[in-house]
């Protein structure tokens, strides 16, 4: 593999299976700066599988991972497996990987702007009056600076997702993982949410989304990749995969989802 500096993210060959369900059976990605890549297919076929184990929340079998140009240490275990050789990297390098997933999993017992100091105090070291003051600058961005100092439970699950996304950003990841972020939403809340995931694409962000919302990952993204039982089945730029796809199981997926 060659170009890692290049990319802010490169994964290759990763597998996962669950008991004897393989359910990644070899996906590779490469994400330069600025990359905003979707993944799309059916359920089942192993997006939220793959995102996860990008930052480690599921233990991939085998793969090679790659972070803003530092590679994830793996050793193989007794079972053939592998394993991460350190967790304390892991740890470090995860802190470049901000995961926004579809239930926003955000702290109840705390409010908005002190779940987005969280890790920037607590993992980053950074001081509490730093951290309030970028806090602060990101609540601005994602138009809930008013909610700052409001609890999860008194909030929209739209503005409890996009609290969730400033808190990814507070510790400037090189890439942003996006796991269904508009999921778990009701329709009319969807939009704001794309609204803000868009303006970071146009900001350069990194990012990689996975998503059924069709139209948002043509109109959006630089490169689309469509996953079928575990594997790429198709990529390419979003004209490709939704204007002439060669596959025709990708051009049934793409034509009958939601628009
Ligand atoms: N922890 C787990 N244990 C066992 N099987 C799992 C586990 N997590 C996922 N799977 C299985 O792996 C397969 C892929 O799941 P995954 O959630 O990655 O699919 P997906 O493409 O993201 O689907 P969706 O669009 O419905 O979210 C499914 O068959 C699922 O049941």
């Amino acid at each position: 593999m060659t170009n890692d500096i290049s990319h802010a993210l490169r994964v290759d060959d990763v597998h996962k299976s669950y008991g004897t369900h393989e359910v990644l059976k070899g996906v590779s990605l490469a994400a330069k700066k600025g990359d905003v890549i979707s993944l799309i297919g059916s359920s089942g076929s192993g997006k939220s599988t793959f995102l996860r184990c990008i930052n480690f929340l599921e233990i991939p079998d085998r793969g090679r991972f790659v972070v803003n140009g530092e590679e994830v240490l793996m050793k193989t275990g007794a079972d053939g497996r592998a394993h991460p050789a350190s967790w304390r990297q892991v740890e470090r390098i995860r802190t470049g990987l901000g995961m926004v997933f579809q239930s926003f999993n955000l702290w109840a017992h705390m409010t908005v702007l002190e779940n987005v100091i969280e890790a920037p105090v607590h993992v980053l070291g950074m001081s509490r009056k730093e951290a309030t003051e970028k806090a602060e600058a990101l609540l601005q961005k994602v138009g809930l600076y008013d909610k700052r100092n409001v609890y999860p439970a008194f909030m929209s699950g739209g503005q409890q997702q996009r609290a969730s996304i400033a808190r990814a950003l507070c510790v400037d990841p090189a890439v942003m993982l996006f796991d269904e972020p508009t999921s778990a939403l009701d329709p009319e809340l969807v939009g704001e949410v794309l609204k803000v995931i868009r303006d970071l694409a146009e900001e350069g962000r990194t990012m990689l989304l996975v998503t059924h919302e069709m139209k948002f990952a043509r109109n959006v993204s630089s490169h689309v990749m469509f996953l079928h039982q575990g594997r790429v089945e198709e990529e390419g730029r979003p004209e490709q995969i939704f204007g002439a796809p060669i596959s025709a199981r990708c051009r049934e997926f793409t034509s009958s989802s939601r628009h």
